[in-house]
């Protein structure tokens, strides 16, 4: 790992907001950008097309250090994720494939064998890192760590938009309960679980634009001259 590059580590449960600011802040800093969720998805996805259960922590570490994916960062914005040459981009985004992430997430050898893949992307000149242990366990060094957090209420009716906003069938109350049953189980996981670090600068985004959110954190990465 280069510890002497600078990262932005952006931490939060789920549906605060954290990949929308990761991939604004690395576009406007002209940083990469890792979306360490996305790992953990692919992980659970490849399981199921694997027949690997998502229990069994010893294949799943093979698994996770075999992982054969590509992120390509799009001409307008954003990335595609490629898996196994299938452009998984979108699919990997559903609830369901979301509670297998984070049940494949809690299983300790699958995060040793995660935990490289991820430094792998600290490069010049900068690295926006999105997750849930990224301040904490994978870029504890990061000069800047943000806990993104909002009501679960909040974090679920910007999911509900999100899913109608792609023609997706959604139900409130059951993303509501995904949520919550989500929220427990990555922060109450014995590894690397879901919590500030003790550095970490919380905001609450439950009334707050995607803009003000992203205002805050670039004037908190001003504050700390690292631009100059
Ligand atoms: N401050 C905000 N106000 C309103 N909507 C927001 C705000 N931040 C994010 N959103 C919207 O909420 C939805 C979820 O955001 P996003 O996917 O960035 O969350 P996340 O924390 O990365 O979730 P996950 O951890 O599940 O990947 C998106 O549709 C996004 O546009
Ligand atoms: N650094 C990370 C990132 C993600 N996870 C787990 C826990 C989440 O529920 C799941 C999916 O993440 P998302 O794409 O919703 O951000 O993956 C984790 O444990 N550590």
């Amino acid at each position: 790992m280069n510890g002497n590059l600078p990262v932005i580590a952006i931490d939060g449960p789920s549906g605060s907001g954290k990949g929308t600011i990761a991939g604004r802040l690395a576009r406007r800093l002209g940083w990469r950008l890792l979306d360490s969720g996305a790992l953990y998805r692919l992980l659970a996805f490849a399981a199921r097309n694997h027949g690997v259960d998502l229990t069994n922590e010893e294949a799943l570490k093979v698994l996770a250090a075999h992982l054969d994916v590509q992120f390509n960062a799009k001409p307008g914005g954003g990335q595609s994720i490629v898996l196994e040459g299938e452009d998984v981009t979108d699919v990997i985004r559903s609830e369901q494939v979301g509670a297998g992430a984070s049940q494949v997430a809690a299983l300790p050898a699958v995060r040793e064998a995660l935990l490289q893949r991820q430094r792998a992307f600290l490069e010049a000149p900068g690295l926006v890192a999105d997750g849930r242990d990224m301040g904490t366990v994978v870029f504890p060094q990061a000069p800047l760590k943000i806990f993104l957090t909002a009501s679960a209420e909040e974090r679920a009716r910007r999911r509900f938009l999100q899913l109608k906003g792609k023609g997706m069938e959604a139900d409130l109350a059951s993303l509501l309960l995904e949520i919550q049953e989500r929220d427990e189980r990555d922060s109450q996981r014995s590894v690397a679980p879901l919590k500030p670090a003790d550095d970490a600068i919380i905001l609450d985004s439950t009334s707050l634009s995607i803009d003000e959110v992203q205002d805050k954190i670039l004037e908190a990465f001003a504050a700390l001259g690292l631009d100059d």
